[in-house]
């Protein structure tokens, strides 16, 4: 008799993990199947997690800031190898897998290690070394994204890589060329300038992640240019030649070429449903590469869901989780207040870090709102002072009418944490007054927020 659960979770990653957890929660018997031979998913294994670390690792070893970091000799900080930079990562990385093992070890959640296909609505069949087929009354598909692949690389050369081989890398490159100037291009291009590598950054476009407030994104650029990235914009990649020794030429739209040690490409990511055999659950939708779902994360099948990557944009690790939570809430009847948070920011890793929260100012422009604008630059407080970030900023976005927050967008250090105070405030759809009533620690960038908002009233008077 084949094993029957209340819940089969196909996927291991973010959006996976807290459908399991939140189900088992509940009560439910659950089964987590995973393709790769650890769980994590590409948060842990071959996304957030890495770069987040290897960022760490460079910022440590180029003295950018000095920090003790497992395995990492400060030193070295001139002439690192290759394994001074992955040391840290692979440690993080594996304690991580650790922790999530263990947590769904202790909420009973059963992990089969296989790739999961389903072979009708409530049966999956795990083909691999854990094969059997498994059958549930609810299924969650959080199979994830791969890297976009686009044609004309050649992939298999050990000097052109996708994002997901970059933790693989066996020596530190003379130069990369990087292509894409997205979030993960723009991420691992500050890390290898940081590291002191020759670094260029191309894209067809000719504004740096033109979704973030105008003043970020002009302020990220110059601060880019200042760590060594030289951005190539407006120019695509034609033609890739990498020979087995020497440098990888790129033949680019304008006729330029540029050459390289290694090339990078970060152009996009894709939904996997590929294994999944969606047609024996009647997901026939599925088979234009994109699972799609309602507000409950339902697919057009009622009692499958699909949350994280697999369904495309915002495509977190965040947002995936929250997804993931939600929809084992709804499969089990125990809906939690909201499908998701209303309020979703975003934390971007590069040199200097970015966050943002709520609206731009080009989006309430276009909107007709009337709003108010306030700034602190990190120096005014003397947190900012003592860490010497003479470029960072906080940026706050009023509505003119009634000073309710609108926008918070941070450049700086831990921007990704500063941004906190903002998606609480807009969270509970608070203004200015509760950011001047709030006693904030001292010296802290929590500090930042009052200031700003000062800021935005006294421009609203006319007295700045
Ligand atoms: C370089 C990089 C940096 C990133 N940085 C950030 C960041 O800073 N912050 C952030 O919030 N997000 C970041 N992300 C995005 C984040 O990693 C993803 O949004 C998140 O991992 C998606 O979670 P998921 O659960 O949907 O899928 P995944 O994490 O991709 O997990 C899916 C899992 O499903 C498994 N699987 C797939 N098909 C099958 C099958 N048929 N059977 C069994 N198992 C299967 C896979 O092996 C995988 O383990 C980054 C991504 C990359 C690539
Ligand atoms: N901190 C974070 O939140 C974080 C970090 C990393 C990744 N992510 C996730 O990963 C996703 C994918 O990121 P991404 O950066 O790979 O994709 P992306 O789609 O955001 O950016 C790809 C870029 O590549 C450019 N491009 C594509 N082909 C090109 C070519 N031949 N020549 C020149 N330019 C080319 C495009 O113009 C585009 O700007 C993000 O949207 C996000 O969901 C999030």
């Amino acid at each position: 008799m084949s094993p029957a659960f209340d819940l089969i979770v196909i996927g291991a990653g973010p959006g996976g993990e807290a459908a399991a957890v939140t189900a088992a929660r509940l009560g439910k018997r659950v089964a987590v199947v995973e393709k790769a031979p650890f769980v994590g998913g590409a948060a842990v294994n071959t996304g957030t997690l890495p770069s987040k670390t290897l960022r760490e690792t460079a910022l440590a070893l180029s003295g950018l800031r000095t920090r003790d970091l497992h395995g990492v000799d400060l030193s070295l900080r001139r002439g690192a190898t290759i394994d001074d930079v992955l040391r840290h990562e692979r440690a993080v990385k594996s304690a991580h897998r650790d922790h999530i093992r263990g947590l769904l070890g202790r909420y009973g959640v059963t992990v089969v290690h296989g790739t999961a296909r389903f072979s009708g609505p409530h049966a999956v069949r795990v083909t691999g070394s854990g094969a059997q087929e498994l059958h549930a009354e609810k299924v969650v598909v959080a199979t994830g994204s791969v890297p976009v692949r686009p044609p004309g690389f050649p992939f298999e050369h050990d000097r052109v890589h996708d994002s997901d081989e970059l933790v693989e890398l066996h020596r530190m490159p003379r130069s990369i060329a990087v292509i894409g100037a997205g979030v993960i291009g723009s991420e691992y291009a500050c890390m290898f300038a940081a590291l002191g590598i020759e670094t260029y950054l191309i894209d067809g476009r000719n504004a740096l992640l033109p979704f973030l407030d105008a003043d970020l994104s002009t302020a990220l650029e110059a601060s880019m240019r200042r760590l060594g990235v030289r951005f190539v914009w407006g120019e695509c990649v034609n033609s890739c030649d990498a020979p087995p020794t020497g440098d990888v030429r790129l033949g680019l739209s304008s006729g330029r070429v540029l050459t390289a040690d290694h090339v990078l490409i970060c152009a996009g990511r894709a939904s996997r449903v590929a294994d999944l055999n969606p047609e024996a659950a009647g997901l026939a939708a599925a088979r234009k590469g994109r699972l799609v779902v309602n507000e409950h994360f339902q697919t057009e099948v009622p009692h499958i869901y699909a949350v994280g990557d697999v369904i495309g944009f915002p495509a977190l690790a965040s947002t995936s989780a929250e997804q993931g939570r939600a929809a084992a809430g709804h499969a089990f009847g125990a809906p939690t207040r909201g499908p998701v948070a209303r309020v979703l920011p975003t934390g971007i890793y590069t040199i200097p870090e970015v966050s943002a929260v709520g609206e731009t100012e080009d989006a309430l422009r276009a909107a007709g709102v009337e709003y108010l604008v306030g700034r602190a630059g990190y120096t005014e407080v003397a947190r900012g002072k003592i860490i010497g970030d003479e470029a960072g900023f906080l940026k706050l976005l009023f509505r003119r009418s009634d000073h309710k927050l609108l926008g918070a967008h941070v450049i700086g250090e831990v921007a990704s944490e500063v941004v906190h105070i903002g998606v609480m405030a807009l969270m509970v759809g608070a203004g200015a007054d509760l950011l001047l009533d709030t006693c904030f620690n001292h010296p802290t960038l929590g500090e930042l927020y009052k200031l700003a908002t000062h800021d935005a009233l006294l421009r609203g008077r006319g007295t700045s």
